[in-house]
């Protein structure tokens, strides 16, 4: 069976066209069908929420916001979230099989030829990142990105994943060097503003994914990935998703506080978080899909709520 050409097939292919000559259509068509899949690799979506996290960072620490600079911060975060993304389907692709959620996947059906080209890809990504982050900004950005994308792509993805349910609560940390990443590209004297934001996105991390894991606890189960879910169930594991939001909302409280930032941020964070506090608390007295989904889909409003806070309350407010 001919399988659709791989990143290394396209570059030859592209190079030294077949002598067959193929209408241009299925040329170019070929080509965009491997861009797609590579997209796919890239986990976009999530790649554009790091970077969002990262300019957050930069907009809490900068006191003007320089449009420029928060489009190359976004650019790099994304590049260097896309080699880890790229590296993770990579690695997980056996595991990928064997779930539902991922089965379809590029690596895991193998419509990409040689699944080694996804490494040179994630290669490529991450210099690119690195090279962009310490270029535009300085070399404490681009080790807070490399931070970022290692944990994810190597502690968590190699080392953690398939053996501790602690897999996320670790790699969690990778998101918070995304915003780590952009603080230090504003100023990368600030520190403690930076690491209370850290530790909060830290904390956000295990409630966002347990809520999900609960629903796709099944397929987990199948691959034999150690999430909490699986080890000890939807009914415990979804009252220590509400103790994690107790302490992720308390510690979203610290930056207000404990003067880093206004009575505005502490506002809408404790609105945000009170909300979300009561999703993850109908989750736990009513532990099942429909709360589950409510609640992790809740986590990442709560997410962008705890970002419009510290944007409203550091350049907003100058407005009015
Ligand atoms: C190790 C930490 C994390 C784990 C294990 C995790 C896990 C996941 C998983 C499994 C999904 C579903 C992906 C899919 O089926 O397409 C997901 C979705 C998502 N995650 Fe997380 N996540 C983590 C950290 C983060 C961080 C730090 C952010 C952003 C700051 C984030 C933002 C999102 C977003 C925006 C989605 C929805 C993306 C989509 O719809 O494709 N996640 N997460
Ligand atoms: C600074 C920087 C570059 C940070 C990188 C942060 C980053 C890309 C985090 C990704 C988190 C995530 C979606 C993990 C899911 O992996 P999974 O393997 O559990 O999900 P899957 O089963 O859907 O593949």
């Amino acid at each position: 069976m001919r399988h659709s050409p791989g990143f290394t097939d396209w570059v030859r292919y592209v190079k030294r066209p077949p002598r067959s000559g193929l209408p241009p259509g299925s040329r170019a068509m070929a080509a965009a069908g491997v861009l797609r899949q590579y997209l796919e690799l890239c986990k976009m979506r999530i790649g554009m929420m790091i970077g969002i996290t990262a300019m957050v960072g930069y907009g809490a620490i900068a006191p003007q916001i320089d449009g420029w600079a928060l489009l190359g911060l976004g650019c790099a975060m994304m590049l260097g979230s896309s080699s880890s993304s790229v590296f993770n389907h990579f690695y997980d692709r056996d595991l990928d099989r064997l779930m539902t959620r991922t089965a379809r996947r590029p690596l895991a059906r193998g419509s990409l030829g040689n699944p080694w080209s996804a490494v040179w890809v994630a290669a490529v990504l991450l210099v690119a990142g690195l090279t962009m982050a310490a270029g535009l900004f300085n070399w404490v950005v681009a080790l807070h990105l490399f931070l970022g994308a290692f944990i994810y792509g190597v502690v968590y993805t190699v080392w953690l994943k398939r053996r501790t349910w602690l897999n996320i609560v670790v790699g969690g940390a990778a998101g918070s060097f995304a915003l780590l990443a952009g603080a230090a590209a504003a100023d990368p004297q600030q520190w403690l503003l930076p690491t209370l934001m850290a530790v909060t996105l830290f904390l956000w991390t295990p409630s966002h994914f347990w809520a999900l894991a609960i629903l796709l606890k099944d397929d987990y189960a199948r691959a034999g990935v150690p999430m909490l879910p699986v080890l000890i169930g939807t009914v415990r594991c979804a009252r220590w998703i509400l103790v994690n939001s107790v302490l992720l909302v308390l510690s979203s409280l610290l930056p207000w506080l404990l003067g880093e930032l206004g009575v505005v941020y502490g506002v809408l964070s404790l609105a945000f978080g009170g909300h979300f506090l009561w999703l993850s608390w109908r989750l736990a007295r009513e532990p099942g899909p429909l709360w589950a989904r409510r609640t992790f889909f809740g986590s990442m409003q709560y997410l962008c709520g705890v970002f419009l806070a510290v944007i409203a309350d550091r350049h907003l407010m100058g407005l009015f």
